[in-house]
């Protein structure tokens, strides 16, 4: 279904009717990153973000998961020296529908002096932050026990909330241990020691700017698959980098954050795990065999354009298919 820059060109909205109504009517979404400088002047309801935020505001998918990790076969990839970044493995759970991204008041206005103004909102209200808090927990219960609230608590009354919200809740998990940092303590420590993280689980910008940086730490942004999930209906799946207008058209793109995204969507989004771990291994094939695209290359390895690095997971999934 057309969306983003492209429903833009075809029909002049980001996010047609009869998108919207096909992705609530599906078992679950596949999303291509958009973006791109040919709407970036455009009018704001008219740009590909917003087509994205209402998508996900529309389905209601609270709850984004952004795995990192630090696959073996990339270590070399990683911006971090091999000892730091080497067994990283870290799941990044970021609130999703609310906080600045949608808080009213928001606009730009004329202020008392007659000079312009922008200004948005942080805000939370206790049911979601304490619907995230109960999946980062129910994550962190399934992984290595452990969950890193992260908020900025001494300045943001919104953080204040989200953490006595997250801090009353781990009684219903003695399970787990919960952790709380400052968010401009987090992003030092992710690059300082990024194996201290299990489970981190934040609001809705912190999320956003923390899984780029832990993308680094994986070797590229072009790693990083996400599943976006509600309580009810479709998940939606996307890889977590935007539509790299810097390289597009020139087959340049790593396809796997893309790719490990339809894995999630098999796992997550339809209940079929073992598909999904066909997928993964297929890009752990792939990476054996040395195939790089030009973000993750390190010497002594095969360098690839994104349509061969997408032929060569293919042909391993089709290997795995029993005939
Ligand atoms: N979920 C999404 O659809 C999504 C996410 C982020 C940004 N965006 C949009 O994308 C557009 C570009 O934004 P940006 O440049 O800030 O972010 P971006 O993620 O598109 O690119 C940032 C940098 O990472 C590189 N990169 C991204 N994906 C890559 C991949 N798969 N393989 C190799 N390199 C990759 C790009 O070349 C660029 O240098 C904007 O319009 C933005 O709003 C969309
Ligand atoms: C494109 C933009 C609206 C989006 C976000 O900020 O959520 C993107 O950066 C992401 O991480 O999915
Ligand atoms: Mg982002």
């Amino acid at each position: 279904m057309p969306f983003g820059g492209a429903a833009l060109d075809l029909v002049g909205v980001p996010l047609p009717e009869e998108t919207s109504t096909a992705a609530k009517q599906s078992d679950a979404i596949l999303l291509g990153a958009i973006g791109g400088y040919k709407w970036d002047k455009n009018e704001k309801h008219l740009r590909p973000e917003m087509g994205l935020l209402n998508i996900r505001r529309d389905l209601n998918v609270f709850a984004n998961l952004r795995p990192a990790t630090v696959l073996p076969q990339l270590v070399d990839a990683s911006t971090l020296k091999k000892e730091v970044a080497q067994g990283v493995d870290m799941m990044i759970v970021r609130e999703l529908t609310g906080g600045i991204y949608f808080g009213e008041p928001r606009g730009i206005t004329i202020n008392e002096n007659g000079e312009e103004v922008g200004f948005n909102t942080e805000i939370y209200a206790a049911h979601e932050i304490d619907r995230i808090a109960r999946v980062a927990f129910e994550t962190a219960r399934k992984r290595r026990g452990k969950l890193c609230s992260v908020d900025k608590a001494n300045v943001l009354d919104a953080s204040i909330l989200w953490r006595k919200r997250v801090t009353a809740l781990a009684s219903e998990y003695p399970d787990v241990e919960l952790s709380h940092m400052y968010v401009d303590n987090a992003a030092m420590q992710l690059v300082r020691d990024p194996k201290q993280f299990d489970t981190i689980v934040t609001n809705n910008i912190f999320g956003d700017i923390l899984s780029d940086e832990a993308s680094m730490i994986t070797g590229s942004i072009g790693m990083l698959p996400s599943a976006s999930l509600g309580e009810s209906g479709p998940g939606l799946f996307e890889p977590i980098h935007g539509s790299a207008p810097d390289i597009a058209g020139q087959d340049k793109a790593n396809p796997l954050a893309t790719i490990l995204s339809a894995a999630m969507l098999l796992k997550y989004g339809l209940g079929e795990e073992k598909a999904a771990k066909m997928i993964e291994d297929a890009v752990v094939d792939a990476l054996n065999k040395g195939f790089r695209t030009g973000d993750i290359y390190s010497p002594g390895n095969k360098l690839v354009g994104c349509k061969e690095m997408g032929e060569e997971v293919l042909k391993s999934v089709d290997s795995k298919v029993p005939v």
